[in-house]
């Protein structure tokens, strides 16, 4: 009889390992800079999705302001709560923000809602099939559903990278991912 093998493990014990690998980075966190494969899908015109980086993130404002001096728009998730779905609003690098839930910085939320053309997704594990495991709530996951012709663009660093993760039916994966080493497409 074949030796039973383990079981897979779950999102959340995924998530809490990818999240202590991220931790441990400390205060040496990389910077995650453009390359020319997300360059190349920036043009006038298009809005672009970033994050405002909470906790020990990946900070994607370099990438925003790559987006903007090729001609983009920029917006940010406004988060109400765990169930209800974010909204993308327009932002300008030197708009103010203020405390959302979660200890989010966000717009304020009478800011314009637009559909972005590139999701700049804050990741907290990947792995090379480009599946990605977020915060749980689904906020991205209904983001991409919402809006499906957009470019999803994973941010992370290559620390947050698993062997393989449990994908669920409504699991979208992402076109690339970009980290301080690499641009990962399938
Ligand atoms: N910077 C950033 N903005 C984002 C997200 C994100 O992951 N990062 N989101 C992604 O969906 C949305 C906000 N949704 C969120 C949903 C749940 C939790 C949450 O449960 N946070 C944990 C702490 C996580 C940690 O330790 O890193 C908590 O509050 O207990 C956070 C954000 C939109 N904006
Ligand atoms: N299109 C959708 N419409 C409504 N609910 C959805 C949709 N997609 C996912 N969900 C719900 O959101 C939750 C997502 O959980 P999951 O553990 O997959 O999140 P995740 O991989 O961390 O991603 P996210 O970053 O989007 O939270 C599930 O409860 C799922 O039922």
């Amino acid at each position: 009889m074949a030796v039973p093998s383990p079981p897979a493990p779950d999102k959340s014990a995924l998530r809490a390992a990818a999240r202590a690998a991220r931790a441990a980075l400390g205060e040496s966190r990389p910077v995650i800079a453009p390359r020319p494969e997300l360059l190349s899908l920036l043009a006038p015109g298009l809005t672009i999705a970033t994050y405002a980086p909470m906790g020990g993130e990946a900070d994607p404002a370099p990438l925003a302001s790559a987006a903007v001096a090729a001609g983009c728009a920029l917006a940010l998730p406004h988060v109400i709560d765990r169930p209800t779905p974010i909204r993308f609003l327009r932002w300008r690098e030197d708009d103010a923000l203020v405390a959302g839930p979660f200890g989010l910085q966000q717009p304020v939320d009478h800011m314009e809602e637009v559909a972005p053309d590139l999701i700049l997704t804050p990741l907290v594990a990947f792995d090379r099939t480009l599946a990605r495991l977020g915060q749980g709530a689904g906020h991205y996951d209904r983001a991409f559903a919402r809006y499906p012709a957009a470019h999803r663009i994973g941010v992370a660093f290559c620390v947050q990278e698993v062997d393989r993760l449990p994908t669920d039916p409504w699991d979208m994966p992402l076109h690339a991912i970009i980290t301080e080493r690499e641009w990962i497409t399938a």
